[in-house]
């Protein structure tokens, strides 16, 4: 039987353990190769003084967000929230606008199967919870060049997928790899000592590599009380030196209250008042912004029609795909792109 190319998953190109011969990709670069003269910088100096406040980096689907945060090459995100906190989703999201700015990206998610990450991106891309097969399959042929998905499940050795990021630069001039989530790629929640080497390895690989690392993580469960509360930096769980190292840390919080006042509106037969409605759905609590200055609160309202998110109360799906028809970039423009990302 012929694969089904309306189905993302028999499109979007899977990296397979199995079919890649990762041991090339398991040495460490060396370091007489990184000693460089700092005279090399000298153009890279040259333009900050052209254009000393500009913000560069890939940009998150929201207008609002493009002069505060920003994913640069060489660098790495924290993603934390709750079990259930919509991270998964969330980054889903967020790496449709990435791929819509063609920034290459490759999602290695351990805990959820392609199809499963791919479905979601298909309902946020269509705008609806009802895209065509149509759609489907122009959407799996929009990824290509843009999208790749690292296709295992389950513990990882850290060695194995510093080979991959390895493979994905090497080969595939990745520009994102979204990692879901630390807990599958080290030992035990107290393994401290071992979390801090992962994340320390990550930042050293970003940087060797020039590639932006987004890694997932999650936040330590509160007594009822808190948990109703969004909580900073302190709540992530494990080691104090993740946050540390990394540059970026976002920490995604969910409005359970509100949920659980619109659930008991409706369970009344009542409307929900503007009030409550206007609150936000999500909060994404920057913590951290070693290269920014601005640290603070991104209000999100949530679709769950499209599962997108959006950054006004009663707002609209973003059209993050609506290039659809567009030709397939060549590797040249994605590798050179930076274009904006309309919300
Ligand atoms: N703000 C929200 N309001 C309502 N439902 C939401 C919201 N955000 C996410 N969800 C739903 O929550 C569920 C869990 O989402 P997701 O798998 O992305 O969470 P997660 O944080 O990655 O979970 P885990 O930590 O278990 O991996 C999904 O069904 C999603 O649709």
């Amino acid at each position: 039987m012929s694969a089904n190319p309306a189905n993302p998953a028999n499109v979007v190109p899977m990296i397979v353990p199995d079919d890649v011969d990762f041991k090339r990709y398991m040495r460490e670069s060396e370091h007489r190769a990184k000693v460089r003269p700092a005279a090399n910088w000298r153009s890279a100096l040259e333009r900050l003084c052209d254009e000393p406040h500009r913000v560069t980096g890939a940009k998150l689907p929201w207008s609002c967000t493009h002069d505060n945060v920003r994913f640069r090459p060489g660098e790495v995100t924290l993603w934390a929230g709750e079990n259930g906190s919509g991270k998964s989703q969330l980054l889903g999201f967020v790496t449709l606008a990435l791929a819509a700015q063609n920034e290459r990206t490759c999602i290695a998610s351990f805990e959820m199967a392609p199809i499963a990450t791919l479905s979601r991106m298909l309902r946020q891309a269509a705008t609806t919870d009802k895209p065509s097969r149509e759609f489907a399959g122009r959407f799996a042929s929009w990824t290509t060049g843009r999208l790749w998905i690292y296709d295992h499940r389950g513990r990882v050795l850290p060695q194995q997928l510093y080979a991959v990021l390895r493979y994905c630069a090497d080969q595939l001039q990745m520009r994102h790899v979204i990692i879901d989530s630390l807990m599958k790629c080290v030992g035990g929640e107290d393994d401290y000592n071992g979390q801090k080497d992962f994340v320390h390895a990550l930042t050293v690989l970003a940087a060797d590599l020039q590639m932006h690392i987004h890694l997932v993580h999650h936040v330590r469960k509160g007594d009822d009380d808190r948990e109703d509360k969004p909580r900073g930096k302190n709540a992530i769980k494990g080691s104090g030196s993740i946050v540390d190292q990394v540059d970026q840390a976002i920490i995604v919080w969910r409005n359970r209250p509100k949920e659980r006042a619109v659930q008991q509106a409706l369970h009344r037969g009542k409307d929900v008042d503007v009030e409550t409605a206007k609150k936000p759905d999500t909060l994404l609590l920057v913590e951290k912004n070693r290269h920014g200055e601005w640290e603070g609160r991104v209000p999100l309202w949530y679709l769950p029609e499209s599962l997108q998110y959006v950054a006004a109360p009663f707002g609209r799906p973003i059209e993050l795909v609506g290039m659809l028809d567009a030709p397939e970039p060549s590797v040249g423009e994605l590798i050179a792109g930076d274009d904006e990302v309309e919300a």
